[in-house]
């Protein structure tokens, strides 16, 4: 039995539908995280798990009980937001005790699962600290500690770190997924990352339009898109119009390549995708591959990047910089490396 269950969950605000049918199961202690673009409905989907937005139709079980109806409170649910909601007039430790007070939980046991709280996102020493006395991380390392003190049946995270520099949100991802490990939490966290999603989840779930377009484990999601939204936000650089010639023929523009297999019927037309990195240049023109210019340069530190112009468009490859030798103008040979290369669903 999953943890949550979503069953077809649809929503809509005034006429524009922003949920519509999604459905995702999550097992007990999963990581899952929502990844899209602005206004995709992430926010909205981790809301009506939560039941803080009505949804039109469809069904949120958790742990087998239908909480459809059910109120946020009554739902076992944590959350945790991009802006540190901490109560600015409580202490660090009487922030944490919050929700435990609320429940009614003794003083003793209180105390006790408020300090093992603060000990696993490192902040045994700050119990007295009052909230603006803290840096940012800090902050939202106590959000995340009262969140998971009253073991909750789902942890949601909103951007919870969407405010923070970027070596404080590796470091609070890293300290996240170990901490929910640790304690068997089943979590979702909204994010428009792809680096943070890739980081965090067990799996991926990649949303546009209100609409899941692919859910699985991060590494099959970075690899193989299922389909072309997927593929550009997951950074394919280079995604074209292709021919498949037979099952393990491809033509791309007049250049032929071997490739493993294609799931295609000889002569149909396809969409491919391959990573800049995937993608190695030559100077001049040899025969086999595929004839292109220079036409623009970047550098990106242990990395540049070229854009090729080719009768099939252009053609971006990301090659070392102690590799890199080619000036704007200069003539190329493009070489796509097969495994690489990935045809795309419509
Ligand atoms: N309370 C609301 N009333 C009307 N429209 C809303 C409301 N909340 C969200 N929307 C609309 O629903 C769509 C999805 O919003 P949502 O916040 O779920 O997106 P998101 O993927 O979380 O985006 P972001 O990454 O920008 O937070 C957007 O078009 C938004 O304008």
């Amino acid at each position: 039995m999953p943890a949550l269950d979503i069953q077809s969950v649809s929503k809509s605000y005034n006429h524009l539908l922003v949920l519509d049918h999604v459905s995702a199961q999550i097992d007990k202690g999963e990581l899952v995280t929502l990844l899209g673009p602005s206004g995709c409905g992430k926010t909205t989907l981790l809301r009506s798990i939560a039941g803080l937005a009505d949804i039109d139709e469809g069904r949120v079980i958790l742990d087998g009980r239908d909480v459809t109806k059910v109120p946020i409170h009554k739902r076992g649910i944590a959350m945790v937001f991009q802006s540190h909601a901490l109560f600015p007039h409580m202490s660090v430790a009487d922030n944490v005790a919050f929700g435990l007070k609320m429940q009614g939980v003794a003083k003793a046991e209180r105390e006790e699962r408020v300090k093992r709280a603060l000990s696993l996102v490192r902040l045994d020493d700050y119990l007295a600290r009052m909230p603006h006395e803290l840096s940012g991380g800090q902050q939202q390392r106590v959000a995340i500690a009262r969140a998971v003190v009253t073991n909750p049946t789902a942890l949601l995270l909103d951007e919870p770190f969407g405010a923070l520099d970027r070596k404080l949100r590796e470091t609070l991802q890293v300290e996240l997924r170990r901490l929910t490990k640790e304690l068997g939490i089943t979590a979702i966290f909204v994010t428009h990352d792809q680096e943070e999603a890739v980081v965090l989840s067990d799996r991926v779930a990649v949303m546009n339009a209100g609409i899941i377009q692919q859910i699985a484990p991060a590494c099959d999601v970075y690899e193989n898109p299922a389909n072309e939204f997927v593929a550009n936000f997951m950074g394919f650089q280079n995604i074209f119009d292709a021919e498949a010639r037979s099952a393990q023929q491809l033509a791309i523009g007049d250049t032929v390549i071997a490739v493993e297999k294609i799931e295609a019927q000889p002569g149909s037309k396809v969409r491919m995708a391959i990573r800049a990195e995937r993608v190695s240049l030559a100077s001049g023109h040899r025969e086999g591959a595929m004839p292109g210019q220079i036409s623009s340069s970047v550098y990106q530190g242990e990395q540049t990047s070229y854009v090729v112009d080719t009768a099939t468009g252009p053609v971006t490859a990301r090659i070392p910089t102690t590799d890199a030798r080619f000036a704007v103008g200069e003539a190329v040979s493009v070489d796509l490396d097969p495994a690489a290369i990935r045809i795309l669903a419509h």
